[in-house]
């Protein structure tokens, strides 16, 4: 074996990407249900609303995926499809990690979705080839979104879509889980809606189940709700560190568990480099999206195709508890609330 060499990812210093292996293996509730049988799809999602903004120089020689999601994303994807090392040992994690990866097959063109910036709706922000920096004419993606199959008992069968991209409507970095359908009909689907586990790296980090309850009233009509570690409000008196604060402490420290391995990265490019060579060769169509939209056209329909559904009924959270229960049950419902 050659010499192995670590690498510096970021997202491994974040405290929601560092509490997955703690949720993940320390909750009985969600490790017995983590697994094909239980979970339908597994979305894991980084949005920036701004572009390259004069970065663009440095970002296109590379593209999104590259930048991204082969690296930070598929951190991730490690993280939540990994089995449970034998200990807390840096080799034993990495060791996990590669044997994922080891199971997933490379990602094919046609399960590739990719996007390009264009002005806002409105004209008032620049397209990616407005960027003075950017390349005249280029093809490369500011927004992709792939998925990956994982051929193992645990996962055969669940897709795990990655969706990364600039310019678009939202700031934020999430997975979430989608659970199965409950099979069964007492309760109409329309009012019984997947449970879905949302962990949200960044911003506000906050990890919630979002779950289906009797709407408070005289009926049986129900409502999605959520139980929400909101760490803002959980945990007053402490602060979240920076991703480069824990890793710098890692360094320091000589802990390797979050720092990448060699043969992680040889197993993410065997993953990735075909289609990277298929998009370099302009083999794969990049679609035009609005800055600030959610992204090419064509993405509820990717996302559709591997088995995201979004809830019948609308949901909608509130950002204060009590106070707002009238306004969220009337707009959850539709109804005019009488509470
Ligand atoms: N603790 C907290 O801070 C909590 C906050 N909230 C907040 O409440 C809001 C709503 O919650 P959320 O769980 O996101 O619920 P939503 O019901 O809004 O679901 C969002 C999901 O639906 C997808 N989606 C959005 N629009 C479309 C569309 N047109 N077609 C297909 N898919 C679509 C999103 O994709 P995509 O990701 O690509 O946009 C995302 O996967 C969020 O802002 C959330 O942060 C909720 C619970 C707890
Ligand atoms: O490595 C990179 O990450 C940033 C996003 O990092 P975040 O900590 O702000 O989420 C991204 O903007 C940049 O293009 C990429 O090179």
């Amino acid at each position: 074996m050659g010499q192995r060499i670590y690498r510096i990812d970021h997202y491994l210093g974040k405290e929601m990407v560092k509490n997955i292996m703690i949720l993940r293996f320390t909750n009985q509730i969600f490790s017995s249900c983590w697994d094909r049988n239980h979970i339908s799809n597994v979305q894991i999602t980084f949005k920036e609303k701004i572009g390259t903004e004069g970065r663009g120089g440095y970002f296109d020689e590379f593209g999104i995926m590259r930048d991204v999601m082969q690296n930070h994303l598929f951190q991730i994807l490690s993280l939540i499809a990994m089995e449970a090392p034998a200990s807390l040992n840096a080799e034993d994690i990495r060791n996990e990690k590669v044997k994922v990866l080891r199971a997933v097959p490379p990602v094919v063109d046609s399960e590739v979705l990719l996007g390009q910036y264009g002005k806002s709706e409105d004209g008032t922000l620049p397209a990616y080839l407005d960027d003075d920096t950017v390349p005249k004419g280029s093809k490369t993606a500011t927004f992709a979104a792939a998925t990956f199959h994982i051929n193992n008992p645990r996962w055969q069968g669940v897709p795990f879509v990655l969706k990364c991209g600039k310019a678009l409507d939202q700031q934020k970095v999430e997975v979430r889980i989608q659970f199965k359908d409950m099979g069964q009909s007492l309760f109409q689907k329309d009012i019984a809606a997947r449970n879905e586990l949302v962990i949200r790296v960044q911003p506000e980090e906050a990890v919630y189940l979002k779950m289906t309850q009797k709407l408070p009233g005289l009926g049986m009509d129900t409502v999605i709700s959520e139980l929400d570690l909101s760490y803002a409000s959980r945990f007053t008196n402490l602060s979240v560190p920076d991703a480069y604060e824990n890793l710098i402490l890692d360094a320091i420290m000589g802990e390797q568990s979050n720092f990448v391995r060699s043969d992680e990265l040889d197993e993410a490019w065997r993953i990735f480099t075909p289609v990277l060579h298929q998009i370099d060769r302009g083999q794969v169509p990049v679609e035009i999206y609005p800055y600030g939209s959610r992204g090419p056209r064509h993405l509820p329909d990717f996302i559709a195709r591997f088995g995201f559904e979004r809830h019948l009924q609308p949901y909608s959270w509130p950002e204060t508890s009590q106070s707002t229960l009238t306004s969220t049950t009337a707009s959850a419902s539709g109804a005019d609330s009488k509470l």
